[in-house]
């Protein structure tokens, strides 16, 4: 990204003969002094002056000097320049927040104007693209998509019909692990696995069975990680809007092959609903509402249709992606974190196995009415969420119109980032803040549901994470289970490490390779 955008040439000679010609102090006095008469046009026209920041370069701004871990780059421009800055990145304003009472702001008090996203490029070139919860801006048609997710999905009655299917899939990761018992296994990439799976059976499993959703499994996982790695990988047509029609990269046009392979699939999926339904009548799902998975759900509201802001098939397909790609990888690498700290202190994850033994029993498997019994396992979480929140800028809100935060001026349009990575590390906030420790948040302590500023790991106010509920579940769910059902060691000569990298989602930078050993005494548990 940053090698990209080299210093311009023929600006520097432009300067040099400009500052041989006036002498360089004329040059730095007329530079300053038109500086300060902007200042004071804009503060004569009662206009807020824009945050602070660093310098950048003409045209390109800040751009080449951003460094690709985004949240500790920020972390530390905000010792510099304070809570809250901003960075000109090509075309664009980016403000980044960095202090509870300014997210509070934000995300509160001026919650709707707020509301909006900056949407990348790649994400038009979708076929449903800038269409789906994520990015649709606020309005009518977003309240539509959040009262379907959150009401007929992903809300704890739907999701509790929905528990078989969650079920299954852990068993599956467990019986796997068993196979691989006392040899080394990439944790991070059994838990990506494991999440996509829970999430497709949630979404279609009632649909697609058998080998047929094995194979559309796999084909679905290839497709998910190409949408994944497009979303993250930074395109000039995002900083220069004007070029965005050149699409030199070729993002735009990569986006949309990946997404047609992605048509196909829904496609095959709907299809076979459609046919199962004509088989046994619509909406009949075997009349058991267990068996009732989301695409039923989302395919049933369509028919039934509401005249205003109806549900169509590129909002159903649209859901469902949204599912998968917001769900699979922030699911997944907070269990890996969670882990890793574990391992890293062995006592806390003895604590978790004793607390699972008092609750479960050391021969029977885990199930989900066990996980509200477990209040240290649910610290453990609350605390890997508070260290590595795994979108630790949130997903950008961008205001409707020009709006001021802390006495700034920011513009409409702006990317606006909240910096929870930083606000959880903050020690004038946490004590030892870079410390695992769970016991902060027993007795109930820590709530993440968006009133407590000073911890955000889903967000807050009206954009707040759509699938906080299932993201609760299926954490808990697959921890319980991993550490229940086996312990955890390092392959001998191991050492482990926890750092992090940033892509869209946060992510441990080198995967954890970690031996399961079985704990619990009757083999049937793994069968
Ligand atoms: C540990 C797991 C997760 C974390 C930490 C997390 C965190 C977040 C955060 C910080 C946001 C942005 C909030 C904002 O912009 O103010 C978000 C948005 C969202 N999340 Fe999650 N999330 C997780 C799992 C999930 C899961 C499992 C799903 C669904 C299956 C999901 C669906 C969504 C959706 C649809 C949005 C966009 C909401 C909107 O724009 O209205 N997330 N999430």
């Amino acid at each position: 990204m940053i090698t990209m955008f080299q210093y311009p040439h023929k600006l520097s000679t432009f300067l040099n003969n400009v500052g041989d010609f006036l002498g360089y102090p004329t040059l730095v006095f007329m530079f300053i002094a038109t500086w300060l008469a902007w200042i004071l046009f804009n503060i004569a026209r009662g206009q807020k002056p824009l945050p602070p920041g660093p310098w950048g370069l003409p045209v390109v701004g800040n751009l080449p000097f951003l460094d690709p871990e985004l949240h500790s780059y920020f972390s530390n421009l905000a010792k510099t320049y304070g809570p809250i800055f901003k960075l000109r990145l090509g075309g664009k304003v980016s403000v980044v927040i960095a202090s509870p009472g300014m997210a509070r702001e934000v995300l509160k008090d001026q919650d709707v104007t707020f509301a909006n996203r900056d949407v990348p490029v790649v994400v038009t070139a979708m076929e449903y693209g800038g269409r789906d919860i994520v990015f649709t801006p606020y309005g009518a048609e977003w309240r539509m998509l959040r009262k379907v997710c959150v009401r007929d999905m992903l809300g704890h009655a739907n999701l509790d019909a929905v528990y078989s299917y969650r079920r299954q899939e852990i068993h599956n990761t467990i019986k796997y692990l068993y196979s691989r018992k006392d040899s080394p296994v990439n944790l991070g990439e059994v838990m990506f696995l494991n999440v996509l799976n829970v999430i497709t059976n949630m979404l279609w499993g009632g649909t697609i069975q058998g080998k047929e959703r094995t194979n559309i499994g796999a084909e679905f996982r290839q497709v998910v990680a190409e949408v994944t790695k497009l979303l993250g990988k930074p395109n000039v047509s995002d900083f220069f809007p004007w070029l965005a029609w050149l699409d030199l990269q070729g993002a735009k046009k990569q986006m949309k092959v990946v997404t047609s392979k992605l048509e196909n699939i829904f496609d095959k999926i709907i299809d076979q609903r459609t046919q199962i339904d004509g088989q046994e009548g619509i909406g009949s799902g075997n009349g058991n509402t267990e068996s009732k998975d989301f695409l039923q759900v989302l395919l049933r509201l369509k028919d039934a249709g509401d005249a205003k802001t109806p549900l169509t098939m590129d909002h159903v397909k649209a859901l469902l992606m949204d599912m998968v790609v917001g769900g699979t990888e922030t699911a997944s690498s907070t269990v890996e974190f969670a882990m890793a700290e574990m391992m890293n202190k062995p006592e806390i994850m003895k604590k978790v196995q004793t607390e699972l033994e008092n609750v479960v029993g050391k021969n029977a498997i885990v199930e989900e009415f066990h996980i509200q019994k477990l209040p240290y396992l649910y610290a453990v979480m609350k605390e890997v969420l508070r260290l590595h929140p795994v979108l630790p800028l949130m997903v950008n809100h961008s205001p409707s119109v020009s709006s001021v935060v802390a006495n700034y001026r920011i513009p409409k349009g702006a990317q606006v980032f909240v910096n929870v990575w930083a606000i959880h590390r903050d020690p004038s906030i946490w004590q030892s803040p870079l410390e695992f420790l769970p016991e902060r948040f027993l007795n109930g302590k820590g709530d993440y549901s968006g009133n407590d500023f000073n911890y955000l790991p889903f967000g807050s106010g009206r954009r707040i994470c759509a699938g906080m509920a299932m993201a609760e579940k299926m954490v808990l769910f697959s921890l319980a289970s991993l550490l229940h059902s086996f312990n955890w060691t390092l392959p001998a000569g191991e050492k482990l490490e926890i750092s992090e990298k940033f892509r869209i989602v946060l992510k441990k930078k080198t995967p954890l390779i970690a031996i399961p050993t079985p704990r619990l005494t009757d083999p049937a548990c793994y069968e």
